[in-house]
């Protein structure tokens, strides 16, 4: 691997003795890691049934690696969003944040989605994630992540910080600012990052960060907690980014927090202000941890105003007669019809997480759980909504074992044969849903969306 010499020069001079270790990391491959969606599988069920070659990641509980020869992402559970492929380093950032059911939460730099779907783990399906990326086409694969996950109380935008700060001040209990950065933790699995690197480079992200972490503040409680990531190596983007944040904002203090014993504390002495509390920040490091090189801080806004701002809620559709075919698919279908705050998007339904304000202004890519499309005289079921259901919230599923022919005729899109009554089956592997099938005479039609069959 041939990095960039003013970066081998920059890290020799912080490392000094150390970086004859530091370097060679980069000979060791790198690791590969899943985390469990806590949403889908518990821990037991999961190890009951799983085949892969698994060990455990010490820092977050429902956090493996996996050897490079397995493929995890080509499998029936993959799709059934039954896990997410993360960097184990970057697993990390998702636990610190600690998000409790019922809080509200920004994930500010959100796509493609590995801390917000840790998040949304965290929040059982109980409270708000607010997930944000400002370019449109990563803010839709982020959007399509949420949906693998089965997550029914996300919000997916797409605006700069700057928008969202005006929209929701003083709004959230927790807020991930997983920045943009110059990368250089991740050398050793993304050779664009290696590409694109410069001197330069580092001091514009360090800019850009500032900006993020400014508009970040302006959305947290008091009281609340914000969680602020890299996963690059340089102090202007870690410690010189939280002190110059911290020298600033009086109403803030960095906490401290219980982390796995390799992960190695922040570098005051990297931070050219002098501010207390740095070395409680942490640096993950390749050559002490089995993961890429991160850097993570946990702020506390200990003060401020909680002031009494007038805010303006979604407002809901009128449960009337527009609704019903939604309420006869319910009925049908469903254990339990779904109630709360309706909002029509065209003619897609969702159902918004409680206490979101309204979405006047704002650049939305999923308004909620999206439950499906009003057609002519009736109600199809969203691909998001089979992900979001348990075997026991439908009236009629079908289950087929995770190498069977029909999980795999059904993930290419084929009908399957199956004897009961008509109506909405949700297909599930293992007991996972991964999507809907309607059952008319002894033949279920297959509702795998196209763009995701296997070929
Ligand atoms: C480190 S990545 C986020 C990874 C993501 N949190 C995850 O775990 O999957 C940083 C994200 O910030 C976005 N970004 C770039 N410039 C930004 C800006 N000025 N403000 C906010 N986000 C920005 C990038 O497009 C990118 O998706």
């Amino acid at each position: 691997m041939s990095l960039p010499q003013d970066f081998l020069d920059k890290m020799q001079q912080l490392l000094g003795e150390e970086f004859d270790e530091f370097i060679k990391s980069y000979d060791h491959e790198k690791s590969h890691g899943l985390r469990l969606n806590l949403l889908k599988t518990s821990m037991e069920s999961f190890k009951e049934k799983n085949k892969l070659t698994l060990d455990s990641i010490p820092w977050v509980e429902e956090g493996f690696f996996y050897k490079g020869e397995e493929r995890p992402g080509k499998h029936p559970y993959h799709e059934a969003g039954v896990y997410y492929i993360q960097e184990p380093s970057a697993m990390s950032v998702g636990a610190f944040v600690e998000a409790k059911p019922g809080e509200k939460v920004l994930d500010l730099c959100a796509a493609p989605g590995g801390k917000s779907t840790h998040v949304a783990s965290q929040l059982g399906q109980k409270g708000l994630l607010v997930a944000n990326e400002i370019y449109p086409q990563r803010a839709k694969i982020l959007s399509q992540n949420i949906e693998r996950m089965g997550v029914k109380n996300a919000i997916v935008l797409n605006e700069t910080p700057a928008r969202l700060a005006k929209h929701f001040p003083l709004y959230f209990d927790r807020i991930v600012v997983d920045a943009p950065c110059s990368g250089e933790g991740m050398f050793r699995k993304d050779v664009v990052a290696q590409e694109e690197w410069s001197l330069e480079n580092v001091k514009l992200c360090a800019t850009r960060q500032n900006e993020i972490l400014e508009e970040a503040a302006k959305m947290l409680k008091p009281g609340g907690r914000l969680v602020y990531s890299t996963c690059t190596f340089a102090p202007e983007e870690n410690e010189q980014a939280i002190a110059q944040f911290i020298s600033h904002h009086p109403e803030f203090e960095i906490e401290s927090v219980n982390a796995y014993e390799s992960f190695k504390p922040g570098r005051g002495e990297w931070s050219q202000i002098a501010v207390g509390g740095i070395e409680k920040t942490y640096r993950l490091w390749p050559h002490y941890i089995n993961g890429e090189g991160h850097y993570l801080a946990v702020l506390r806004k200990v003060c401020g105003e909680d002031a009494d701002l007038k805010r303006e809620y979604v407002k809901p559709l009128k449960k009337d007669k527009s609704l019903n075919d939604f309420f006869d698919f319910a009925k049908d279908t469903l254990k339990d019809v779904p109630h709360g705050d309706f909002v029509l998007f065209g003619s897609e339904l969702y159902l918004v997480p409680e206490g979101m304000l309204t979405f006047d202004k704002l650049k939305v890519v999923r308004a909620g759980w999206h439950l499906g499309t009003f057609k002519k005289n009736r109600f199809e079921p969203s691909h998001a909504l089979a992900l979001s259901l348990l075997p026991e919230d439908v009236k009629h599923y079908v289950s087929y074992p995770q190498d069977s022919n029909e999980i795999k005729s059904y993930l290419k899109g084929e009908t399957l044969s199956h004897e009961g009554d008509k109506g909405w089956y949700l297909v599930c592997v293992d007991g996972y849903s991964l999507g809907w099938a309607k059952l008319v005479n002894g033949t279920l039609k297959n509702h795998y969306p196209k763009g995701l069959r296997w070929m």
